[in-house]
C-alpha cells in the first residue's frame, strides 16, 4: 500500500515510531530501508559522520540541499543548539510533503524551515528571507551535478564565512567528480574525505568535508 516509496516510509514511521521521539523516527526509517526497500537516505553509517560534524561545528545557521524524506534533516535538527535554524531546500513537492509529516512526527518542525523550489532559485533569496548573513554548515545531498554550481552560487551570494563547513554526501557513489576536483584543488577550501558505505548496502561511498577559508 502507499502510492510511492516516500509514502510507504511515512506510513511505516507513523505506525511504528514514537511521536516526538526523533531517534525512534530515525531508527524506524533505517529499519524499513534496510529490511523492506532501499531508499536514498544518508543512512546510519554516514549518518554518524554527519552527527559528528554537526556536534563539532555547533552551527547557528544550517543549509541542507535536498530534503527527500527528511532523514538527514532530522539527524541535523535533533543535534542543534537552542535558537539554531536549519533551512532545507526540496524541489519535489511530494518529497517535501512527506518530509514535513515525518519531521512533524519527530517533533522537529520548529527548528526547520523547509522551502519548496530549486536550490539555484532559492539560494539568492535566503539572506533577505531569513534576515541572516552566513551559514555555519551546509549539507549537500541533492542532484550530484548541482553540487558544484550551487557551491559557486553560495560563494557569489556571500553566504559562506571563513570557517563555514560544507559536507557533501555520495562523493564516491554515485559520485560528484567535478565538485570533488574543485574543493580539493581550490586554495579557498581545506578538504577531507570520510570513507564509509552507501546507505543500507556493502558498497563503498564517502562524504567530503570542506572548510571554506574565505
Ligand atoms: C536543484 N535541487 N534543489 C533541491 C533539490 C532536491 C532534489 C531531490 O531531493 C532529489 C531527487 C532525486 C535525487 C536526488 C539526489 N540524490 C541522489 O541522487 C542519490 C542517489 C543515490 C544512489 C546510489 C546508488 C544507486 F545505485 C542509486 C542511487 C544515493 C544517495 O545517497 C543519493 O543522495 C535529490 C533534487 C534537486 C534539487
Ligand atoms: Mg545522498
Amino acid at each position: 500500500s502507499g502510492k510511492s516509496r516516500p509514502m510507504r516510509i511515512l506510513q511505516y514511521v507513523q505506525n511504528t515510531a514514537v511521536q516526538g521521539d526523533a531517534n525512534s523516527v530515525i531508527s524506524a526509517v533505517d529499519s524499513y530501508c534496510a529490511n523492506v526497500e532501499w531508499a536514498m537516505n544518508v543512512g546510519d553509517k554516514k549518518g554518524e559522520i554527519l552527527d559528528a560534524v554537526v556536534l563539532d561545528v555547533r552551527p547557528r545557521w544550517v543549509l541542507e540541499l535536498g530534503t527527500y524524506c527528511g532523514y538527514s534533516t532530522m539527524r541535523i535538527a535533533r543535534l542543534l543548539p537552542p535558537g539554531a535554524r536549519l533551512i532545507t531546500l526540496e524541489m519535489n513537492h511530494h518529497y517535501a510533503q512527506v518530509a514535513k509529516q515525518i519531521l512533524g512526527h519527530a517533533g522537529l518542525d520548529s527548528q526547520v524551515d523547509l522551502l519548496v523550489g530549486a536550490s539555484s532559485a532559492l539560494i539568492p533569496q535566503l539572506k533577505k528571507k531569513f534576515d541572516m548573513d552566513k551559514f555555519d554548515l551546509v549539507f549537500i545531498d541533492h542532484w550530484k551535478t548541482s553540487y558544484l554550481p550551487d557551491t559557486k552560487l553560495l560563494e557569489e551570494c556571500d553566504l559562506l564565512a571563513s570557517g563555514t563547513v560544507l559536507l557533501a554526501d555520495n562523493v564516491t557513489c554515485p559520485g560528484a567528480p567535478e565538485y570533488l576536483h574543485y574543493v580539493r584543488n581550490s586554495p579557498r577550501y581545506k578538504s577531507l574525505y570520510f570513507p564509509s558505505q552507501l546507505e543500507y548496502l556493502r558498497v563503498e561511498d564517502g562524504m567530503e568535508k570542506s572548510v571554506f577559508l574565505g
